[in-house]
């Protein structure tokens, strides 16, 4: 790796090696970590910290940014005297010290460059409170002079000859560093790849994006099983379903009982809190009818005595509707033609795919890549391969789980809390409640199992907590409750083995933000201008907040002993998309930006075009909105995930111009089980357990200790804070991608004050594999081409030995080992962020997500799609503008989602270096900006 050594060696400078496990070769890191240096901070002197640790943080070779540039060291390329020359002139070298104050002229002298709230300074973004009309930020006579946004793609460098190296041994061009994102490892370490965009301001040299290879998505395995019982005839399927209503009513009773003995979950406690982001109200007939399904299967199997496969597979030729259950089937997503052509996606889902409208929709089964491992066949959890119990998933979690801080080498918070972001807009299994609505509960008030098993209500599944749990056993528990996730009928409304429940649309369509159906959609509306409902920060400056949750089952506001205050009047849950929205208080921030976001485009396009209506504003700015979101995520978030080779070999990358004609009408972009309950759960090992509130000048000032402030948003209100929040996401580490977790988490996940501990992440999505009857790890190595583990050893190749022999004390047989321990104890891939398993789910849920989805933001030919002058604006979309424009954050570095560095240097706002998107092209009959010709540059094939 040619990370090149600082050279520069100041006084009180030492090199710290960080700690890594041997297993984690430095080689996966994008900077060598050796020649990372640290200085101490000393107390007083404001230093920047982005590791949080007490150490200003140099990268490699800033000191010698000067020498790099005017002797490039890559002798391949050696510009011409005269352009050299140029390039010296029209290139002040920067002072690249990684303090913001020397980027932003500091001094004591000067005024300074930060303002602290309160502040005074008329810092007014286009969108300011309430629906008033924004600023005009067009000049609608004459096209914006403004060299980036009229040269076209590929063509950034034509005013502005730059000399830029070649990044990863392809030729590279001066671009906004939003452009460079995919090629960030090679360009981090590469000599002069900083560079100045047309208007001066900083960019990065990095190669156009490479062609996309069209890779296939995992075949999915399919069990067709014969039942060769001849005597199953639809009387004996009719006989089964009495039975099954039976089983409804039995459990009816049981709730009963249940209710009488006061065996419900108690308000405030971790069960209850965890229950809160879950609700499921409208989805609860249709999951009764799925369970009336499954137990009718189940009844079947046990009256003809069928293996697990004949019921769980073989019974599938038996089709709801030609049974007494009939009425259970939900009746077939109805598209009307209006609806076909519609530009705008609908609110649940449906209808985006012609051919089979209920694919994606809200409340419909998770799909699955393999076939499920039920004990029965049909429902009941996994067991091991020769039929026993498994190991408790709290003892796996403590076996395997360290609680360890490993701050990653390159990424932000941001990386974390986009991803949690993403994953509401993905999935939710919701758990079963009784039919009045509250929550079960599955162990004694003690913390212990429920010994009368007429107790425990049939979709409990406890979790043990091992005796002597070095955590638990101080507080004496020895049960966690753990309540089974709701099943959908299936799509083709057959019998066989459960399915669960995706209660949010299953698109990458921004279901966060509007809501899963009409419904929920129109509860969060005005109806006015196309905006969405806020909160106005009355008598402050700030902008607005989410709306209030004034049917929260809870508040959110924190007790006096944590706060110092009384709980004010004016704090509520906020309102979103999403029932998760309040989880944290960095989730609620997060979710905030995108609502200001929708309401700035509604303003914006409401200024160019005042003859539109509410709803056409409203679908715009949502159109907008979810197409800026899916460049983000395809161009900046992805990448780092899954690693460039792998977006490649998909097909992944964003284009760089034109649209897309990938879109598959027979992909089903349905979320895989497999995705939701164990591979994109990655995202846990990255979580901050102290979760930094930083200032402007991006000096860290308070943090806050997740377990306080689960469901809790009051410090969201504080004006300023949300800023604060912010930029501590944008310059605190986030943990790297181990089997370390923090015990906020693990020991204290939706702590009940004054309690002690909490629930445990790491368990629930254990048991929440076997809960979704998830095979085992190994079977996910083969379905994913890597070899198949015949012995634990064979487990080396991907696995620390330390792991390997703990897996080995716990599990009988390698085939047993759950998915979800087993991907978080990999390596990482080389490039990317995440082990090879769960590479492989993950990558091909996206394409599942990009291919399968009409509405794909780049996709040509369709009702949906965007023109080639709009998809050009939407292009220059980053995470890093839509904070800027959103907040009162005036600085930061345009790739969000990495620290500052050499290439990704902190600037305004306001800079050109985070491009922004310009709305013209959304003005009706505007006179035309662009020629074609600008557009269609072809592209070099590397
Ligand atoms: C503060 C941070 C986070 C907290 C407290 C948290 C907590 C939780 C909890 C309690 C569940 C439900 C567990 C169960 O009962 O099965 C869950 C599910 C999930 N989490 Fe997280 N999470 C966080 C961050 C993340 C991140 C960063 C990601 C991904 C990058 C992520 C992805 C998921 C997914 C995909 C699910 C399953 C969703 C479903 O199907 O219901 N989470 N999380
Ligand atoms: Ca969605």
């Amino acid at each position: 790796q040619s990370v090149r050594k600082s050279k520069g060696s100041n006084g009180g400078t030492r090199k710290i090696r960080r700690q890594h496990s041997s297993r984690r070769p430095d080689s996966s890191l994008n900077v060598n970590p050796s020649s990372v240096e640290f200085k101490r901070i000393d107390d007083g002197v404001v230093q920047y910290d982005p590791s949080g640790l007490g150490f200003e943080f140099k990268l490699p070779f800033q000191d010698d940014f000067e020498a790099q540039h005017v002797k490039p060291d890559d002798g391949s390329i050696t510009p011409d005297a005269k352009s050299k020359a140029e390039f010296q002139e029209n290139n002040p070298v920067y002072h690249t010290s990684p303090n913001p104050e020397a980027t932003h002229p500091p001094s004591s002298t000067q005024a300074p460059a930060y303002i602290e709230f309160p502040f005074d300074a008329p810092i007014v973004p286009a969108y300011f409170s309430g629906f008033s009309v924004p600023k005009p930020s067009y000049n609608l006579e004459t096209p914006p002079d403004n060299s980036y946004t009229t040269i076209g793609p590929g063509k950034y460098n034509n005013k502005y000859p730059y000399y830029c190296p070649k990044v990863g041994g392809y030729e590279s061009q001066c671009r906004p560093t939003k452009d460079c994102s995919v090629w960030y490892d090679l360009v981090l370490i590469t000599p002069d790849a900083a560079c100045k965009l047309p208007e001066g301001e900083p960019g990065t040299c990095c190669p156009d994006l490479p062609y996309n290879s069209y890779g296939e998505s995992i075949k999915k395995a399919k069990k067709n099983v014969k039942c060769e019982h001849q005597c199953i005839d639809i009387y004996s399927v009719n006989a089964a379903a009495h039975a099954g209503q039976f089983h409804m009513r039995l459990m009816d009773e049981t709730e009963k009982i249940l209710r009488d003995k006061n065996i419900t979950i108690r308000p405030s406690s971790s069960s209850y809190t965890h229950l809160l982001f879950q609700t499921a109200t409208e989805a609860e007939h249709l999951s009764r009818a799925a369970l009336t399904s499954i137990e009718t299967t189940r009844e079947l199997g046990k009256r003809f005595d069928l293996t697990p496969e004949e019921a769980g597979f073989g019974l599938t030729q038996f089709n709801l509707k030609d049974t007494i259950l009939s009425d259970s089937c939900p009746a077939d997503s109805v598209c009307d033609e209006k609806t076909l052509l519609s530009p705008y996606r609908t609110l649940d889902g449906s209808c985006n795919n012609v051919k089979y409208p209920s694919w994606g929709k809200s409340r419909t089964q998770f799909q699955r890549a393999l076939i499920p491992t039920y004990a029965d066949g049909v429902w009941l959890p996994r067991r091991t391969q020769n039929g026993s119990e498994l190991p408790s998933p709290r003892l796996v979690s403590i076996s395997v789980v360290l609680d360890k801080s490993s701050p990653s080498e390159a990424e932000t918070t941001w990386v974390m809390q986009y991803g949690q972001f993403l994953a509401h807009d993905l999935a939710l299994s919701s758990v079963f409640r009784m039919n009045d609505n509250s929550g079960i509960e599955c162990c004694t008030e003690e913390g212990k199992s429920l010994k009368d098993a007429e107790l425990l209500h049939p979709e409990c599944m406890p979790i043990e907590i091992p005796d002597g749990d070095p955590f638990f056993s101080k507080f004496g528990q020895r049960c966690m409750s753990f309540v089974r996730t709701t099943p959908a009928p299936r799509f083709d409304c057959s019998l066989g083995h459960g399915e669960q429940m995706n209660g949010i649309t299953h698109y990458l369509d921004h279901s966060n933000v509007y809501g899963s159906d009409n419904k929920q959609a129109a509860a969060l509306r005005t109806y006015e201008n196309g905006a969405l409902k806020v909160t106005h920060q009355k008598g402050h400056y700030d902008l607005d907040l989410l709306p209030p949750d004034n049917m929260a089952e809870t508040n959110c506001t924190l007790s006096k002993a944590i706060s110092g205050i009384d709980p004010p009047d004016n704090v509520k849950c906020f309102k979103a998309g999403d029932s998760r929205t309040n989880q944290s208080p960095n989730l609620a921030v997060t979710q905030t930006i995108f609502m200001r976001e929708h309401n700035r485009l509604a303003a914006e396009l409401a200024y160019l075009n005042p003859h539109w209506n509410d709803e056409r504003l409203y679908q715009e700015a949502r159109r907008i909105l979810i197409a800026q979101m899916q460049h983000i995520t395809y161009n900046e978030w992805l990448p780092i995930v899954i690693g460039r080779a792998k977006m490649q070999e998909l097909g992944l990358l964003p284009l760089q111009q034109g649209l897309n004609e990938d879109y598959s009408k027979n992909l089903n972009p349905s979320i895989l089980n497999e995705f939701a309950t164990a591979a994109f759960r990655f995202g846990h090992t990255l979580i901050q357990g102290k979760q930094d509130l930083s200032n402007r000048r991006r000096k860290k000032e308070s943090h806050i200790l997740l377990r306080q402030h689960f469901n809790k948003v009051q410090k969201v209100y504080t004006p300023g804070n949300l800023e604060k929040f912010l930029i501590g996401l944008a310059t605190q580490p986030g943990q790297d991608f181990d089997n370390y977790f923090s015990k906020e988490v693990t020991n204290h996940l939706f702590e009940e004050e004054g309690k002690g501990f909490g629930l445990d992440l790491v368990s629930l999505n254990i048991q929440r594999g076997r809960d979704h009857g998830l095979p085992g790890y190994n079977e996910y190595r083969a379905l994913c081409g890597i070899p198949r583990a015949k012995k634990f050893s064979d487990l080396l190749d991907l696995i620390s030995p330390a792991i390997v022999e703990r897996f080995e004390l716990l599990y009988d047989s390698v085939d047993d080992i759950d998915l979800y321990i087993g991907g978080v104890s990999e390596d990482k891939f080389e490039g990317a962020l995440i082990g090879p398993t769960f590479q492989c789910i993950v990558a091909d849920q996206f394409l599942r997500l990009k291919r399968g989805d009409r509405y794909f933001y780049d996709v040509g030919g369709q009702p949906g799609s965007f023109t080639e002058e709009q998809l050009y604006e939407i292009r220059k979309i980053s995470f890093a503008r839509l904070v800027c424009d959103n907040s009162f954050v005036l600085y930061t570095q345009p790739l969000i989602f990495k620290f500052e560095s050499d290439v990704n240097r902190v600037v305004d706002c306001d800079s050109s270096s985070i491009p922004r998107v310009d709305l013209l092209s959304w003005k009706e009959n505007s006179t035309k900006l662009y020629k074609r010709s600008d557009i269609s540059v072809p592209l070099k094939k590397i």
